[in-house]
């Protein structure tokens, strides 16, 4: 498999080339921005890798990739889907913070490339998923609250992860959060029915998240902690190595690990 990773130059881009060298995986493109403040720097530091080096995407040569992963900002996503359509290449997308209209981009470009979009890569978030979406169903009279922790340096928030485990937990309902969600929880009395967020950004945490489920005098919590980027960098190359054998259309990291198909046996 010939990886390109989009973000090459970031915490996560970095995490992502470190995994596959220890795996054996060729990683053939480590691409960074026009914009980038660091290219001059890790193209002079020449450690991308055997014989690679960090490019712009406009360098790319035809066949240099077979497929993409885009661990960068939202802004570069428009770009980043188009470059994939001009190579004709599956794309993971694991960005977050995205708007509507990205999510309709990446659907857009799943007509005519496969496009798999994770917010989290683990594997346990992709099954706290299902399980909040579960419990969602088996509690509808529970308030539910999402909190969230991540490092100092991220950019958005709530999380990707924290807003998809909202997701979950009002598709359990019935539900679409946009009409449940009371946000990033704030001062007032708590409206029942609405799913709120709470958001702690502080030095090196790299990611935890608590789906709390309260009655009163019982509370249920579901909680995730990741304490190594390795874990989100195993699943986005597990990712590529599905999507690479698939059609063009939409993919989640629920399809990767056929955990759709798991969970029905039980439920
Ligand atoms: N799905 C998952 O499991 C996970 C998702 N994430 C998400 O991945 C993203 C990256 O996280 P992280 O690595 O920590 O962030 P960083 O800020 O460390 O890296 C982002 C990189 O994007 C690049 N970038 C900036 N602007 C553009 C542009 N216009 N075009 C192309 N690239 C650009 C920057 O590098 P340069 O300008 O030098 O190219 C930068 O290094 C975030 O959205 C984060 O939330 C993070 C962890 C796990
Ligand atoms: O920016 C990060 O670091 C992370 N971002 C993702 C998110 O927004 O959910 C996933 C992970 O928790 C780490």
């Amino acid at each position: 498999m010939k990886l390109g990773i989009l973000g090459a130059s970031g915490r996560m881009g970095q995490a992502v080339m470190a995994l596959a060298r220890q795996s054996d995986i060729a990683v053939t493109a480590a691409i960074v921005s026009q914009q980038s403040n660091r290219y001059g720097e890790l193209v002079r530091a020449n450690d991308a890798g055997a014989g690679l080096q960090y490019q712009h995407a406009s360098d790319l040569k035809s066949n240099q990739v077979e497929i993409l992963i885009d661990f960068s900002l939202p802004q570069a996503l428009p770009d980043n889907l188009a470059l994939a359509k001009k190579l004709s290449v599956p794309i993971v997308v694991c960005t977050t913070g995205l708007s509507q209209q990205h999510h309709h981009e990446l659907n857009h470009a799943a007509q005519s490339i496969p496009v798999l979009y994770a917010a989290n890569t683990s594997v346990g978030i992709t099954l706290l998923r299902q399980l909040v979406e579960l419990t969602a169903a088996a509690l509808p009279d529970t308030d539910i609250e999402i909190f969230e922790a991540h490092h100092n340096k991220k950019r958005d928030a709530p999380s990707g992860t924290a807003v998809v485990l909202g997701e979950s937990a009002a598709r359990g309902r019935g539900q679409t959060l946009k009409d449940v969600s009371a946000g990033v929880r704030g001062d007032g009395v708590r409206k029942s029915g609405t799913i709120g967020f709470s958001v702690m950004r502080a030095a090196d945490i790299i990611g935890e998240h608590t789906v709390l489920f309260a009655h009163e005098g019982e509370r249920l919590e579901l909680t995730h902690r990741v304490s190594n980027r390795q874990i989100f960098a195993r699943g986005a190359i597990q990712a590529a190595q599905w999507l690479k054998e698939q059609p063009s259309g939409y993919y989640e990291m629920a399809d990767v690990l056929a955990l759709n198909t798991l969970l029905k046996q039980f439920i």
